[in-house]
Order: structure tokens, then sequence, then C-alpha cells
């Protein structure tokens, strides 16, 4: 899937986030936002969304504009918040489930065991309720629930927090194949765990005092700031 935002902009009150954002999200690659604490990542992933309403500029989604986004292009964007969104009462299988029916996914046993088979391997876990789970056990399960229905656009806000390196490694690779196997896959994804960032290579989009300071390959950063990226970074947040 396709999103391009023209001269978007969002403010909270008096505070201005983003201002005259612009970017194409093109199809078959992976893109990372990038910025300090309280850059403006999360709202712009909840905007492109429509979690948050913004107040001027305009976004499509391959053709259609957000004010008349049809239902299957909705279904079609699979989005980890950086607020669980589990139901902690629930077994993975009965949470997983819900998910898979509510995207009509086919057959969704066989789904949920591929998934579950791939994040937790030889762990027993999808009959012990969530309530029970660890940080790192409860990222995977949002991971499951996010991957069910196979969407065009991955939409990842900090996908490795709590993860420890087995679980980070399994994400990594998930990722770096999921846009080159099928046509048309786009991959959103903010962090700030650089070295995780690195691994899977996207572009980056660097968002600093409510703008893109710096899009491109992270070949590109090191050329233009002439650090690699953690000392980068370093140095423009700190400006
Ligand atoms: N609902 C809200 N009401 C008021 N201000 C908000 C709201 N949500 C976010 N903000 C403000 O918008 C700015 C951007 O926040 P956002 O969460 O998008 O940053 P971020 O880049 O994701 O940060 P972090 O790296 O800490 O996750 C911050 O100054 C934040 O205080």
């Amino acid at each position: 899937m396709r999103i391009s935002i023209n001269n978007l902009r969002k403010s909270f009150g008096k505070k201005l986030v983003l201002k005259d954002f612009s970017v194409d999200f093109e199809e078959g690659r992976i893109y990372s936002i990038l910025g300090k604490n309280g850059a403006g990542k999360s709202t712009l992933l909840n905007i492109i969304c429509n979690i948050i309403p913004y107040d001027s500029g305009e976004i499509r989604y391959n053709s259609y504009k957000y004010t008349s986004l049809p239902t299957f292009i909705k279904q079609n964007i699979g989005f980890m918040s950086d607020q669980s969104s589990l139901i902690h009462e629930l077994t993975p299988l009965q949470y997983l489930t819900l998910i898979a029916n509510l995207y009509h996914v086919k057959e969704p046993k066989r789904r949920i065991r591929k998934l579950l088979d791939y994040f937790f391997e030889n762990e027993s876990i999808e009959n012990t309720k969530i309530n029970t789970f660890s940080t790192g056990m409860r990222k995977k399960i949002e991971f499951c629930a996010v991957l069910i229905h196979k969407p065009d656009m991955l939409i990842l806000d900090e996908p490795f927090s709590g993860l420890d390196p087995v679980g980070a490694e399994k994400i990594i690779k998930y990722l770096s194949g999921y846009c080159t196997q099928i046509e048309g896959r786009t991959i959103i994804v903010t962090s700030h765990q650089l070295d995780h960032i690195e691994r899977i290579n996207p572009e980056l989009i660097l968002l600093n005092n409510n703008e893109i300071q710096y899009q491109g390959s992270i070949v590109n950063f090191r050329n233009t700031f002439q650090a690699d990226l953690h000392d980068g970074l370093v140095a423009i947040y700190s400006r």
C-alpha cells in the first residue's frame, strides 16, 4: 500500500507537533521514523491510522482520501500502537481467534498456530491467560495479532520494547522478509533501539523540531553527518 502525506499539520492546543509534513511511503519498502522523545512519531502514526484527527493537509492511501477511507483499505493496515491493545483476561488462543474473526482470516486456526510456533517455538502458552505473561511475551502476542491478516501496510510503534535478543531477532527477520515476499507491502516502524533499526536497514525519516530533518538511507546518513547513526542522532537531538 502506498501512503502519500502532503503538508500535514498537527497541534495539541498551542503546541505545534507536525508542520508542513510531506512524505510518500512507497510499496515494497521499510521506513523508520526517528526522533527524540516528544518529536511527534506516535502522533504521526496515530494520524495515519485514523485514530486521532489532524488540523490540515492531505493523506491518501493508494488513491483514497483520508476523509473517505473504504473499509477494505482500513482492514489492510496492521497497527501496533505503543499502548497495548491486548485483552488480558483472555488466553492467546481466545484473543487471536477474536482478532482473526474480526479480519475474516481464512483458516484462522492454522494461521494462529503458525504465528505462535514462530514466536514461541516449543513454549506451550496458547491456553494460559495473557495477564500471567511477562512484558516480552505480551509483545509477541501483539505481534501475532498485528500480523494475523497479513496486512499490506504494517505500522509498528516501538515494536522492540521489552523483547529479549531472541525475540528481537525474530521480529527483525520477519520484517526483513515481509516486504520482499509479496508485492505491495510497506512497513513503517518507530524505535529508539538503533542497533535493531540498523539491522532492518530501512529508509530513515528523521523528525526534528516539527519537520523532517533528514530522509534517506543509513549509509547516506553516515556520509551526510559524518557520524554513525547513534552519534549522529545524539548530536542532532541535543541541538
Ligand atoms: N493527547 C495529547 N494531548 C496533548 N499533547 C499531546 C497528546 N499526545 C501527544 N502530545 C504531545 O505531542 C508531542 C509529540 O508526542 P508523541 O507521543 O507523538 O512523541 P514521540 O515522538 O512518539 O515520543 P516518544 O519517543 O517519547 O514516544 C509531545 O510534546 C506530547 O506531549
